[in-house]
């Protein structure tokens, strides 16, 4: 999708990967109403684009994903200020394995719901103009991440809620696709939490596996996952594809034969992007 004039949404956009995500949107024509649940982070960023790309074309909104009043609440007050959501991207996360239930609730509950508020907004049948939803996931959703196997699981989740409901959209012609970025390590605040006995609790022992994945795949910087997350926006089709992200390589993941793929005699597997939505 072409992004000049877009409007787009994104969670967990103060900082880290979000504030690039927002960034290479706003550089490329966007409109951005940046949710986060950190206020005082929100608005110095808010205040620094302001000076870079002019006060209307973002807006900060105090926002606790886990929330579901705050979040629909943001997805009103998003429509209010700019009449449509063209793309959403779920991107607020944490790392916790202490606090599991509450990884499970900001990873996974709120990344469902806030899909399925965009799609609410969005899909054709509601009136909407269709769109794009980007979530981002892990390549923690794609294999094991050791010391953290609740983490390892709710990007699991995103992973296969992503694609199954990007297949049932496209079955119901909603006229929404939906893609997953799975980068591998980036250098930001998420890292830190991996050598942190509050965070990490029972597994923080293994740090030392950690150190040897970072080596094994290197760590990227914001300004390259925030390109990959512009290809995946840009490319038209690939509806369902999962992007891994790692320093050397961005790839489309392929995934084995899906039952959708049996049910309709496809006989590839089920290669990201052999819908043609
Ligand atoms: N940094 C990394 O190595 C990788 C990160 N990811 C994923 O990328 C996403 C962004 O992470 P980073 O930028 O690295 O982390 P970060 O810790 O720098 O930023 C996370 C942002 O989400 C916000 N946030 C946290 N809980 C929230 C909530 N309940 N409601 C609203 N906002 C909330 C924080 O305030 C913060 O601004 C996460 O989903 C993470 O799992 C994926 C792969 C690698
Ligand atoms: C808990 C803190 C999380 C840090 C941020 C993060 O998500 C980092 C992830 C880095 C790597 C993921 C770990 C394991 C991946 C294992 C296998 C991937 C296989 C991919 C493939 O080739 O199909």
């Amino acid at each position: 999708m072409a992004v000049n004039g877009k409007i787009a949404l994104v969670t967990g956009a103060a900082q880290g990967l979000g504030r690039g995500f927002c960034e290479i949107l706003l550089k490329n024509g966007a409109k951005v109403a940046l949710l986060d649940v950190n206020k005082e982070v929100g608005n110095d960023l808010k205040a620094s684009l302001d000076k870079e790309f002019g006060p209307d074309h973002t807006l900060f909104l105090t926002c606790d994903v886990t929330s579901e009043d705050q979040l629909s609440d943001a997805y009103q007050k998003t429509l209010e200020k700019f009449g449509k959501i063209d793309i959403v991207c779920n991107n607020a996360g944490i790392a916790n394995e202490r606090d599991w239930e509450k990884a499970v609730a900001v990873n996974l509950v709120a990344v469902v719901r806030s899909t399925y508020l965009a799609l609410q907004h969005m899909k054709k049948q509601n009136g909407g103009q269709g769109g794009l939803i980007v979530n981002i996931a892990s390549m923690a959703g794609l294999g094991p991440l050791l010391t953290s196997p609740v983490y390892t699981a709710t990007k699991h989740g995103v992973v296969g809620f992503s694609r199954a409901l990007a297949e049932a959209s496209e079955a119901c012609d909603f006229g929404v696709r939906l893609k997953v970025l799975c980068p591998t390590f980036v250098r930001t605040a998420i890292i830190s939490t991996l050598s942190s006995e509050e965070y990490m609790g029972l597994f923080s022992c293994l740090h030392g596996f950690t150190e040897q994945m970072i080596g094994m795949f290197g760590m990227l910087e914001v300004p390259q996952v925030a390109e990959a997350f512009l290809q995946l926006v840009v490319e038209e089709g690939k509806n369902g594809s999962v992007l891994m992200v790692t320093p050397e390589i961005t790839s489309y993941v392929e995934f084995p034969k899906s039952p959708t793929d049996v049910l309709s005699g496809n006989p590839s597997p089920s290669a990201p992007g052999s819908s043609p939505q």
